[in-house]
């Protein structure tokens, strides 16, 4: 049966190939909500410069992880999956900096009958930076022509909750022998000044995440937060997980990915190669990164959860 009603998906996007990477870093650093300089020639200009700097070195990376981002293909399965599982609805996915973007998105849409939607960024934690951007950027071409119910967060979800606290123990036999990171890609210090609520909705996320490992009985060794990913000179939230991994020389040590709901290249380059990497170097025995919740059961249900 044909339905009116859409889930659209939000997400960042990432590179398929180096062009699409100059595409990604170019449209991430015109984003206001990203580099916060009012004047858009000026910011036109210093963006041009960045991704200019940017752009071989940060393709490196992504010929460690095939030439691509596992976001595209991820997401993709969790739309598929969608669409399987969750018949009162056609769930549709619009990226940020690459392809599929917002425009075409709702012309595709409109074509197809859809008359209501729900938003749901895929964002666990509000942010200005990537919740707020990429709501922005649906509302400039959407023209009043849908319903739309917005998700703005939903990192108190307990379904979430309980598919990550599956996914770090189904990685360890004992937890009392490891230090449990969550690492959460940063911001800069002055975007969380300005009011961004990312910061204290981690922070609250892993309070509730806290109690739950409680209440199974699962003692870790420690349980912290950290921030990844650091771009420029500014300064960012800290600690950094580089930081934060000097801590557990001769230690074993878990990561749980918590700002993200697909892998990308943050996850299968920075964690898993980079960082693994670092920890080596310190001397960490044990270095497990979690998988994100990507297109798992768990995830569809608590995307029908969230909707309903
Ligand atoms: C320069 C500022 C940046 C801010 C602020 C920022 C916030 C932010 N980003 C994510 C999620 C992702 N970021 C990804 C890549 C990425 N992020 C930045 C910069 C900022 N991010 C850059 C320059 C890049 C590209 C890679 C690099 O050059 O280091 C990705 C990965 C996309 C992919 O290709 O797979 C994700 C996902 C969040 C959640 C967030 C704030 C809360
Ligand atoms: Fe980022
Ligand atoms: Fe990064």
């Amino acid at each position: 049966m044909q339905t009116n009603r859409a889930i659209v998906l939000l997400n960042m996007g990432g590179a398929r190939n180096k062009n699409e990477l100059k595409m990604f870093l170019t449209n991430m650093f015109n984003d206001e909500n990203i580099l916060t300089i009012k004047n858009s020639l000026i910011r036109k200009i210093v963006a041009s410069v960045i991704v200019n700097k940017r752009l071989d070195s940060a393709w490196e990376n992504y010929e460690k992880i095939g030439n691509s981002s596992p976001i595209n293909p991820l997401t993709e399965k969790l739309v598929e999956k969608c669409n399987e599982q969750i018949k009162d609805f056609k769930t549709y996915q619009i990226m940020r900096y690459t392809p599929p973007f917002a425009n075409e998105v709702i012309q595709k849409m409109k074509k197809d009958g859809i008359e209501e939607i729900i938003l749901l960024p895929l964002y666990p934690q509000y942010s200005t930076t990537t919740t707020k951007s990429s709501l922005e950027d649906f509302l400039k071409y959407e023209k009043n022509s849908f319903k739309i119910k917005v998700i703005y967060d939903f990192y108190k979800n307990d379904s979430f909750n309980n598919s990550i606290v599956n996914e770090i123990l189904r990685n360890i036999d004992d937890e009392t022998n490891y230090n449990l990171i969550f690492s959460a890609h940063g911001l800069p210090q002055k975007i969380v000044d300005n009011g961004d609520p990312y910061q204290r909705q981690m922070i609250e996320q892993i309070e509730l995440l806290k109690q739950k490992l409680e209440e199974k009985g699962k003692v870790f060794k420690s349980i912290n937060l950290a921030y990844q990913s650091k771009v420029g000179p500014l300064k960012w939230l800290e600690p950094s997980l580089e930081e934060m991994l000097k801590n557990f020389k001769d230690e074993n040590v878990i990561i749980y990915p918590l700002s993200f709901i697909v892998d990308n290249s943050e996850t299968d380059f920075e964690l898993d190669i980079e960082y693994r990497h670092i920890a080596q170097n310190l001397g960490i025995k044990d270095y497990k990164v979690c998988r994100c919740v990507n297109d798992s059961d768990e995830f569809i249900e608590t995307i029908k959860d969230i909707i309903k």
